[in-house]
């Protein structure tokens, strides 16, 4: 369809499982020969299975779901960071992604520099660029660490850049993780306002939060992501339900095992 932005089509991602953790001798040993023996067969874990969705212009689409369900891969596979192992992905626009703090910065690098460099690659000119300094410094509220190496900023700092980095730009398509709460509490009023307002001028957007608050408040629609899985799709109230009732199935599991293994120990 014409004001589709964004779909997939059975898109699957699989990644490599990596052991580490060693602390003696004889552990290191038998760590070293159960690694050779997988790098002959090595492990899978799926974190998004076969899943397919479109999202249009005007759609803001709430991402939520327990920890490690799939949320922040789906972002990354519609940003281009990770490529699927099966299935299609189409995007159409340009994409401006808040997914993780500090993707994309190079450390050794000051702000200044990194403000260029990340403004490059976002597709801006260098007068572009130049024309947006203070506004983006200002905003990241830097002051004399603009020109420190940003291996001396703290996670706050940082954030408050990148997420300054995507203000400066208007993006057609806006992704999102869990970065409405950025910085301090003086700094995420002010975020909120500022996102607000870019919420209104991107033409989609996606977002992943477990601030179910601003899910209802800020989407259209949401979407339920469960094991590498889209397992609801509607709007906000009704997807934020079914979660509820995930949720509680979960606990009530939780606890009937727990019961279980209580009348067994006893
Ligand atoms: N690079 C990777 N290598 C191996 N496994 C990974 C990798 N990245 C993510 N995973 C696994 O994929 C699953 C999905 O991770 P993802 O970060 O997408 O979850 P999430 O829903 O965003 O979780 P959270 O709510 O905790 O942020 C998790 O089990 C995670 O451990």
């Amino acid at each position: 369809m014409d004001d589709e932005r964004i779909r997939l089509d059975g898109v699957s991602i699989r990644f490599r499982m990596s052991y580490h953790k060693v602390d003696t001798l004889p552990k290191m040993l038998s760590q070293w020969g159960a690694q050779l023996a997988r790098s002959w067969q090595p492990e899978f874990f799926t974190a998004l299975n076969d899943v397919s969705i479109a999202v249009r212009t005007g759609e803001i689409v709430g991402v939520i779901g327990r920890n490690g369900s799939g949320k922040s891969t789906l972002l990354r596979t519609i940003s281009g960071i990770y490529h699927p192992d099966a299935g299609r992905v189409d995007v159409r626009g340009r994409v401006s992604a808040l997914l993780q703090l500090g993707t994309g910065f190079n450390v050794t690098l000051n702000g200044r520099d990194n403000i260029i460099l990340g403004g490059l690659t976002l597709g801006l000119s260098r007068q572009q660029i130049e024309d947006r300094m203070d506004m983006i410094a200002d905003f990241a509220e830097l002051g004399r660490f603009i020109d420190v190496p940003m291996r001396y900023y703290s996670s706050g700092m940082m954030s408050r850049l990148s997420f300054a980095m995507v203000l400066s730009i208007e993006p057609d398509i806006l992704l999102i993780d869990e970065t409405l709460s950025v910085g301090d509490v003086g700094f995420q009023a002010k975020s909120k306002a500022a996102m607000r307002d870019l919420l209104r001028k991107a033409s989609c957007q996606m977002i992943v939060s477990h601030d179910l608050a601003t899910i209802e408040t800020l989407c259209t629609r949401a979407i339920l992501v469960e094991a590498g899985r889209i397992v609801a799709d509607g709007t906000p109230r009704d997807v934020l339900d079914r979660y509820s009732e995930l949720l509680e199935t979960s606990v009530s599991e939780k606890t009937s095992l727990q019961g279980i293994k209580e009348i067994s120990a006893g």
